[in-house]
């Protein structure tokens, strides 16, 4: 089974079915619709759920709206805020719609 982590902060949305989508450059982004995914926290790889891939989506960081920040649980100056520390200067972004299993 592939595997995903997510910054531990992110924990709670995710397993509340708050955030549905994850915005990642494309080393990250190796999924396709149907793949069943381990997650684990990034800082300590711990496993916290399972998620289904619903689709994968090429998107530009200047084309991010106020429908990816809601899918994140975000405002969109926040979610973009998040992505510029992540990736800063990176314009090609993957969006991976999921729902949790
Ligand atoms: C290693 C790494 O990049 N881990 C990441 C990347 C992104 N996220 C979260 C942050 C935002 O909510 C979205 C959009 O990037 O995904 C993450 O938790 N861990």
């Amino acid at each position: 089974m592939k595997n995903i982590t997510f910054y531990r902060r992110f924990e709670t949305d995710i397993l509340a079915g708050r955030k549905t989508i994850t915005l990642r450059e494309a080393s990250d982004a190796d999924f396709v619709a149907g793949d069943q995914v381990r997650v684990s926290r990034y800082e300590d790889d711990v496993y916290f759920c399972n998620i289904e891939v619903t689709g994968v989506t090429p998107v530009q960081f200047d084309d991010l709206n106020d429908t990816h920040a809601v899918q994140e649980n975000m405002t969109l100056p926040e979610l973009k805020q998040v992505i510029s520390e992540i990736y800063p200067g990176l314009k090609e972004l993957f969006m991976i719609e999921f729902r949790l299993i």
